[in-house]
């Protein structure tokens, strides 16, 4: 997260820290008691390993009373996503068991009915991304607040010149921005989950390029149809 602030601590206990070999890869959300939603690109670099996925913790390294690292029995990216764009960049990741729910440890909903999020509305989005363009990595997890733009906006040749499709959203980037390592967060308005954080151009913090979210009501009835099938 660029130019944003430290969160309150476990004020957003939905948050997941995906990680691989202790460190902090992409971010997430607790969607059902086993079930964390991501972004599909965050398997790109994990050679076929599984993350482990960091539930309960506001700082990465410090002890907290209900931080747990919970291993994963299942990923399921959608079978939509690919390398090449940002096309269905969601990933379901099944935990080994259900997540002890708690204080800080908690489902957020997510948005089921497909209508886009009004422009100018202000949603806040977290992670424990990048927080400068030298790429320092924070311990503790950062948020910020940030505009819808209209998908014309967004779409303009100046801007992503016609890639965003009615399943993604946009953000204004200017100087306030997502960044690497905050893929797979979410971004929620009005205490819902609207978007999940994917990659887009790769750019932070350019008010040319807009942070771009994967809209989940879109894809409300694969994420049941996953989580119903998936043995437990
Ligand atoms: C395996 C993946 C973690 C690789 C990856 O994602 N790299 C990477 C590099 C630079 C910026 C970003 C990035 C993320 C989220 C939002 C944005 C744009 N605001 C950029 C992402």
């Amino acid at each position: 997260i660029l130019r944003g602030s430290e969160a309150r601590p476990h004020l957003k206990p939905y948050m997941a820290s995906l990680q691989l070999d202790g460190q902090h890869v992409c971010g997430g959300f607790l969607i059902a008691p086993q079930w964390v939603l991501s972004a599909a690109h965050c398997i790109e670099e994990t050679h076929g390993k599984l993350f482990q996925v960091l539930l309960g913790a506001h700082s990465l390294t410090e002890p907290e009373p209900h931080k747990r690292l919970y291993q994963v029995h299942a990923q399921f990216p959608h079978p939509g996503s690919n390398i090449h764009n940002n096309k269905d960049d969601l990933l379901l990741l099944q935990l080994e068991e259900k997540a002890e729910l708690n204080a800080d440890v908690r489902v957020l909903p997510f948005q089921r009915e497909d209508r886009d999020v009004a422009a100018d509305t202000v949603c806040e989005v977290a992670g424990w991304g990048t927080t400068d363009h030298s790429g320092s990595r924070p311990d503790r997890l950062q948020q910020v607040e940030r505009p819808v733009i209209s998908r014309d906006v967004c779409n303009h040749r100046t801007r992503h010149d016609g890639t965003i499709t009615r399943n993604m959203m946009c953000t204004d980037s200017r100087r306030k921005d997502t960044c690497k390592g905050d893929s797979g967060g979410p971004l929620v308005c009005g205490g819902v989950a609207e978007g999940v954080v994917t990659a887009g151009s790769r750019v932070c913090g350019n008010y040319k390029k807009p942070a771009i979210y994967t809209r989940i009501a879109p894809y409300a009835a694969w994420i049941d149809g996953v989580m119903a099938s998936a043995d437990a």
